[in-house]
């Protein structure tokens, strides 16, 4: 089967064609550059609107096929600009009725991760989708790619292009900043905001913005902002190899093309003993081919025709089911013989220490970091978990004994908690799981009533002793007395059973908000929620 797909979810118009053995015929393109500002949605529409019928005959001398040849058509239907989308989805309502052949409407992020896999040969990555529009890691878990972080406001791409433009320097961002960037080594400091598995970019846009306004120079600026933003991408998506243990990372979205981001990552990947993919550049950013792909992928009768046609401008990516993947994956990290565990943190080691089983949990340095931020990071993390730790035992909260702490070598060793973890016994049938959950609840709202937010709180990082939860890794923890902080820490936490546990995860965290006992929570958690992107 040969598919024709159509891309114009933003400024970019693009036509792909591309066979059901996974052969790429055709890929063309053309971008709205606007002479100033951003981009206006109904000048987006009036370029593909122009665009497109040029395209599909590019595309089809690429291939050297003739219209007659297409036998299915696919565009994009969100997420995107509306007027965008509109014009893209006519177009392929048109030419499917013209060619009289099926007509489906596909997910765009799911096109640049399938795109990604095809072009790569990556089978089960973890992927970080870094566009103008989205900032995702995205993992496949139970029949749906599964967001487990995201930015919690801008996406990377459009805090670049921001920065850019409010400046003065155009459109897009990504490309100029990274010029600029490598013309120095020397950087300032802006905020370093990672939340367990999220990221939030619009602290980092107003420091920068103001920096810069107040005589910081251009190049150091922008060097600043890839040090401290792709660090940042970076470390979520060590998060998650540490917590699927995927050994496969792919990275697509127009920000890709980012050299220094590629670098960071591939070093990153490489200290976690797990490959490092990404699709040449012409895949990486919005293109025809990806939504060609997903159009052959989730081709299903039922899924087509002009009545499933309609655009869906917050399309999130796991509203759509994965039917085109029917298996799970094995994973094999081959890690050193004495390492117990390669946390995204820190490597974790076994050893004895004054005749009693311990931890060593050493946070090692990041070569993808630069040494002033990485020196900060592990300073003040180590310390800030020694603290917390200590303050949750005070607060009767179960944690590991602290026996040891090198703040040299940012070392801690920590009583070995033989428990296992929430992660693992989630789905035993033969214990009573709401009992444990609702103890953790309760132990939650005592660490929040001390005014200790624990900063990632995932189902790998409670461990259950028969009943009572210990809880381990503050490392991203810090004390608080907001209510928006004591529910970003239980959202971290629903979250996390959305990814283990995708069928139970509402019923299991309500059991935890039981356990918590405050109603005002709840209501806090919708609204953080609701704040969400496309919610
Ligand atoms: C919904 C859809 O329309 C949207 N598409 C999108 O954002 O276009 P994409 O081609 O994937 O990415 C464009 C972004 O990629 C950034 N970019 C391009 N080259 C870059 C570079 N060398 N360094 C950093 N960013 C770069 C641009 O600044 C811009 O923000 C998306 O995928 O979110
Ligand atoms: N005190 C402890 N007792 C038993 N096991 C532990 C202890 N501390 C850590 N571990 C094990 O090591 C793993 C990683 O530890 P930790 O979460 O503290 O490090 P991290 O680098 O932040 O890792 P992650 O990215 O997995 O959160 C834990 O998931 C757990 O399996
Ligand atoms: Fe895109």
């Amino acid at each position: 089967m040969i598919c024709l797909g159509i891309e114009g979810t933003a400024e970019k118009t693009g036509i792909g064609i591309v066979d059901s053995d996974g052969n790429i015929l055709a890929t063309c393109g053309d971008q709205l550059y606007p002479e100033v500002g951003g981009i206006h949605p109904r000048d987006a529409a009036e370029f593909h609107a122009q665009h497109i019928v040029p395209l599909i005959q590019d595309a089809l001398s690429e291939s050297n096929l003739t219209l007659e040849d297409i036998d299915l058509v696919s565009f994009a239907k969100g997420p995107g600009l509306g007027p965008a989308l509109r014009t893209i989805a006519t177009a392929a309502r048109s030419l499917s009725q013209n060619l009289n052949v099926p007509l489906i409407g596909v997910n765009h992020c799911i096109g640049h991760v399938e795109i990604g896999k095809l072009t790569t040969g990556a089978t089960d990555p973890v992927t970080l989708y870094t566009s103008g529009g989205n900032t995702q890691i995205i993992s496949y878990e139970a029949g749906r790619y599964r967001i487990i972080g995201e930015t919690l406001d801008i996406a990377i791409g459009n805090c670049l292009d921001q920065f850019s433009r409010d400046i003065g320097l155009g459109h897009p961002g990504g490309p100029i900043i990274e010029k600029h960037a490598l013309n120095t080594d020397d950087v300032v400091e802006l905020p370093y905001v990672v939340k367990g598995m999220d990221l939030s970019f619009s602290g980092i846009l107003t420091s920068a913005i103001s920096k810069y306004k107040k005589g910081v120079p251009l190049d150091v600026i922008c060097n600043s902002f890839q040090q401290t933003c792709f660090a940042m991408l970076c470390e979520v998506t060590e998060r998650a190899i540490s917590y699927t243990n995927k050994d496969e990372v792919l990275l697509c979205g127009g920000v890709a093309a980012n050299k220094t981001l590629r670098l960071m990552l591939k070093e990153m990947c490489d200290e976690h003993y797990v490959d490092f993919y990404m699709p040449p550049m012409k895949y990486c950013g919005d293109n025809g081919s990806m939504i060609a792909q997903v159009g052959l992928l989730a081709y299903d009768e039922k899924l087509t025709g002009i009545k499933n046609s309609y655009i869906n401008p917050k399309y999130r990516t796991d509203q759509v089911p994965v039917t085109w993947i029917d298996h799970d994956f094995k994973h094999n990290i081959d890690l050193p013989d004495n390492m117990i565990n390669k946390g995204a943190e820190a490597d974790i080691i076994e050893a004895m220490w004054d005749n009693n089983e311990s931890i060593i949990k050493e946070r090692v340095k990041k070569n993808y970091r630069i040494d002033q931020l990485d020196e900060k990071l592990r300073s003040e993390r180590i310390k800030q978990e020694a603290k917390l730790i200590n303050d949750a035992k005070k607060a009767q909260v179960k944690t590991p004994y602290i026996y040891h702490i090198n703040l040299v070598d940012k070392k801690l060793v920590l009583e070995k908690i033989k428990s296992p973890q929430l992660n693992d016994i989630i789905d035993d049938e033969t214990i009573n799981i709401n009992e444990i959950l609702h103890n953790i609840g309760a132990d939650i709202a005592k660490l929040h009533e001390n005014n200790i937010i624990h900063g990632d709180l995932t189902l790998a990082n409670i461990l259950v002793d028969k009943t009572t939860p210990v809880f381990i890794d503050f490392g991203l923890g810090k004390y608080s007395n907001l209510e928006e902080d004591y529910g970003t820490d239980l959202l971290v936490l629903k979250k996390s059973f959305k990814t283990i546990v995708p069928q139970k995860a509402e019923e299991l965290f309500n059991i935890i908000l039981e356990g918590y006992n405050n109603k005002k929570i709840n209501k806090k958690i919708d609204e953080i929620e609701k704040r969400g992107r496309y919610l």
